[in-house]
């Protein structure tokens, strides 16, 4: 008997719908791409490459962008034998300063057998075996910092890096920078030096509206999926609900997938806009479970305390019944609890991550304004969450309902 056997029916190639498939063609970005592309221009002309920072909000095409036309870049540029060109990328996710990033940029480049420690040399040297191995490369070379806002405040390595040729750190390489950041804040916070040379050239990519996410989409589609497999307003639907929340081409294409599966699963030859609907519960069930995995100690706290007294149908909750709950788990844990008003803060960021909803009230006439708390999410999630938590111990009445 045979166990497993092929898709015939919704998938042709679902990897074209996974984040990392690399689309042979950018639908929708025709500005963003004649930008970029300007601004690339020096590099062709052998001339010292400008610094780029692309910035926009999260799935809205800048890495898939600049994919596509470095590569096109390095395609077309062989035509030219005086130009030697070479292309690195560093996510910077985890970096968070510029010895970190120059660490990791030095490991890039080098073969694996000759990587240097991350850690015990003074920033300076680090500096130096970067540039050395920059100046043994030779010709332009343009490194890629995505997630660059990751470095935080410590970004000398982004004004020394562009300007190491005029200093005079470099000899035969021509280096240009491209950041890549979804922080607008970061923008706006880099140090004036910084910005004047790191932003050399601005291209910001604004969040896709339906119809983009649609052309994105069909595009994606007619590859991934055999003729017929989806009804015919599927498509439509997955960018209409991805343009209304996030504009990000990320979520549309995570939506259709996540659809396409559950129709898989059911054993259905055609995604049905119900599956669509299906996916977007499922997928916003499970953003709001990594939101609630990744809160703060305090946030775990004020989530634990609130689970508890929802458990017991104590629920809504104001915050003065929370708090002592908060208080006990605190001191069992071995946390220093915050005081009241601080603990309320964190019942709020619970609310606003659509975890907790909250309710304000009126106290009659005496005329006192309050909140209640309850949860506005399955409670199961909630108790797998808190059953998986390290550091806080949970009361035992508590422990014995999860
Ligand atoms: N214009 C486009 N044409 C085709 N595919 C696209 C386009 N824009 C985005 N995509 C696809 O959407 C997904 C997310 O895009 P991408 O990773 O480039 O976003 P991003 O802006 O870099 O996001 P982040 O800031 O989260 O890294 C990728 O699978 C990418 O291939």
């Amino acid at each position: 008997m045979t166990t497993f056997t092929r898709d015939t029916e919704i998938f042709r190639d679902e990897d074209m719908l996974r984040e990392d498939y690399q689309p042979e063609s950018i639908t929708a970005r025709e500005e963003e791409l004649e930008n970029y592309t300007k601004a690339l221009q020096p590099v062709v002309n052998g001339a010292q490459p400008r610094n780029i920072f692309l910035y926009g909000k999260t799935g809205v095409g800048k890495t898939a962008v600049s994919r596509f036309l470095l590569d096109r870049l390095e395609q077309d540029i062989e035509r030219y034998d005086d130009i030697d060109l070479s292309v690195y990328w560093l996510n910077c996710t985890n970096l968070s300063s510029s010895y970190q990033v120059a660490v990791n940029l030095v490991n890039t480049i080098r073969a694996p057998s000759e990587q240097i420690s991350t850690t015990g040399y003074p920033q300076q040297r680090v500096f130096d075996i970067l540039y050395d191995e920059l100046d043994t490369i030779g010709g332009t070379i343009l490194l890629v910092f995505d997630e660059i806002d990751q470095i935080g405040n410590d970004d000398e390595i982004l004004y020394e890096l562009p300007r190491a040729r005029s200093n005079d750190y470099l000899e035969s390489a021509k280096p240009g920078v491209i950041g890549i950041s979804n922080d607008f804040g970061f923008r706006d916070d880099l140090s004036p030096k910084v910005k004047d040379t790191l932003c050399e050239e601005e291209i910001h990519f604004s969040p896709y509206n339906g119809p983009e996410l649609e052309a994105i989409l069909q595009e994606r589609a007619d590859g991934a999926l055999f003729e017929d497999a989806t009804e015919q307003g599927v498509i439509p639907l997955c960018a209409a609900l991805a343009a209304q929340d996030t504009g990000s081409a990320r979520q549309a294409l995570n939506l259709l997938y996540n659809a396409g599966e559950l129709a898989r699963t059911e054993a259905k030859s055609v995604i049905s806009e119900a599956h669509v609907h299906d996916a977007r519960d499922e997928l916003e069930q499970s953003q709001i479970e990594h939101g609630m995995r990744e809160l703060t100690q305090h946030g775990h706290l004020a989530l634990v305390a609130t689970l508890h007294l929802a458990l017991e149908e104590d629920t809504p909750a104001r915050v003065r019944d929370i708090y002592p709950r908060y208080r006990t788990i605190a001191d069992r844990s071995e946390i220093d609890p915050l005081v009241r008003r601080r603990m309320h803060d964190h019942l709020a960021d619970l609310a606003m991550l659509g975890i907790l909803d909250r309710q304000s009230r009126n106290e009659g006439r005496s005329g006192g304004q309050y909140y209640e708390y309850e949860f506005s999410v399955d409670l199961r999630i909630v108790q797998e969450v808190v059953a998986d938590l390290e550091g806080v111990v949970l009361p035992e009445r508590l422990l014995r309902q999860l």
